[in-house]
């Protein structure tokens, strides 16, 4: 069976008083990610990583911000597009890995949400997906929490 991999990454600033949204799920903090969309970094990683794995370009390409159809919009629902382009080739999902780097709040206990959420959007098992976190160790733009970075990796394979 034919797999490829892909390999997606994204980053957002942070803004005080703005909701903060990773995986889908509302976390709890006093300044959020900031954006086109609803700014959820993780899941443009990973939608990056699935588009990438096909050869389809990347979530810009698909979902300009210069578009209003885009503003505010759930990144969930740009990552069930991605699955359907995906699926209109003749792809299927396997996994994906997924990695965060944030200073602060600590994320863990928000993962199997998380999870839940884009195993939901995906299409595929939530134990198929793994979501961790880092700290930049107080490095950096991510230290200083100006901004948070998100990559992921995913496998897909010809249904
Ligand atoms: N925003 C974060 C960052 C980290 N974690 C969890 O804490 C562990 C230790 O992080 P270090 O960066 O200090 O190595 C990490 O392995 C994560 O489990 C988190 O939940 N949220
Ligand atoms: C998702 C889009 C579209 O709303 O806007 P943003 O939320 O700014 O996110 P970005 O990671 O810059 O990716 C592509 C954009 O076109």
């Amino acid at each position: 069976m034919k797999i490829k991999v892909g390999f997606g990454f994204d980053v957002h600033q942070l803004k005080a008083g703005h909701p903060f949204v990773l995986g889908g799920v509302q976390v709890q903090h006093h300044a959020g990610a900031f954006g086109h969309s609803d700014a959820d970094v993780l899941v443009h990683a990973i939608c990056d990583a699935l588009l990438g794995a096909a050869n389809l370009g990347d979530i810009g390409h698909h979902f300009p911000n210069t578009d209003e159809r885009w503003r505010g919009i759930s990144s969930l629902i740009l990552l069930e597009e991605c699955v359907r382009l995906l699926g209109e080739r003749g792809w299927a999902l396997g996994n994906i890995d997924a990695m965060l780097c944030l200073e602060a709040p600590k994320i863990k206990p928000y993962i199997p949400e998380m999870k839940q959420k884009v195993a939901i959007a995906a299409g595929i098992d939530p134990d198929d997906i793994s979501i961790k976190a880092t700290t930049n160790e107080t490095m950096g733009f991510v230290g200083r929490q100006e901004g948070v970075v998100a990559y992921a990796v995913c496998l897909i394979e010809r249904k």
